[in-house]
């Protein structure tokens, strides 16, 4: 977008929770030390080599992609045009169980003069999701970096998420799904709009 955009600070809390560096050796010492705690031989042949590739799971975890800048085309007379982006599925990790929760990403956005890449969409969301994480700071994650790219606060973000703390284990619940939704701008004051984009949003949600 041109530089003469005034473009919506980054919120203070965006850089919560970003992924530190990861001591590979640190970490398979200490998964070598759980399997002992559970009662396991961490020495037997089928697990010698697990402490190994947790760390490095670990690693390539919270090791995305370099983030690039995300990249716009010049596109004018667009008027108002609704894009939505729907069907990013990432993986992130629940903070307070550190087990997986699958996140399905829709974004809507407002263009104007300049459209995204938009597999630059996907990007954002899989570099917020690179860490512990909840759903809700997730989902304004992704809404305050989008809006800062595009240079506008006409972006929403819906997300549904199944999270396997509560699927897997805990209540057991295996249909449990979260939906979040973070609405800016025009799609805060446009009832219109902003259904349009939930229901493109959520399409494929009610088919599956
Ligand atoms: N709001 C929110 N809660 C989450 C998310 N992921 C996990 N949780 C919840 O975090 C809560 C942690 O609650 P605790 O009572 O401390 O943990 P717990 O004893 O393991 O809870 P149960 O899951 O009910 O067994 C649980 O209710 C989880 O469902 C998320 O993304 N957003
Ligand atoms: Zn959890």
């Amino acid at each position: 977008m041109t530089d003469t955009l005034d473009r919506p600070a980054p919120s203070e809390s965006q850089d919560l929770a970003s992924p530190g560096l990861v001591d590979t050796e640190r970490v398979a010492d200490l998964v070598g030390q759980l399997l002992a705690a559970i009662g396991e031989d961490p020495g037997r042949e089928g697990l010698s080599d697990t402490p190994a590739r947790v760390a490095a799971w670990w690693r390539s975890f919270f090791s995305p992609e370099p983030s690039t800048t995300p990249t716009c085309f010049t596109e004018r007379h667009l008027s108002g045009q609704l894009v939505v982006i729907g069907g990013m599925s990432v993986w992130s990790l629940c903070e307070h169980h550190l087990l997986p929760m699958n996140l399905d990403v829709a974004v809507g956005y407002v263009p104007d003069g300049e459209v995204m890449g938009l597999s630059k969409f996907g990007r954002i969301a899989q570099q917020y999701a690179g860490r512990l994480q909840v759903q809700e700071r997730f989902t304004r994650q992704v809404a305050d970096e989008i809006a800062v790219v595009i240079g506008s606060n006409d972006v929403a973000v819906a997300v549904r998420g199944t999270h396997l703390c509560m699927s897997a284990r805990g209540v057991r619940m295996e249909a449990a799904r979260t939906t979040t939704v973070q609405s800016g701008g025009r799609f805060e004051n446009d009832p219109v709009l902003s259904q349009q984009f939930l229901t493109l949003a959520t399409d494929r949600w009610r088919a599956a």
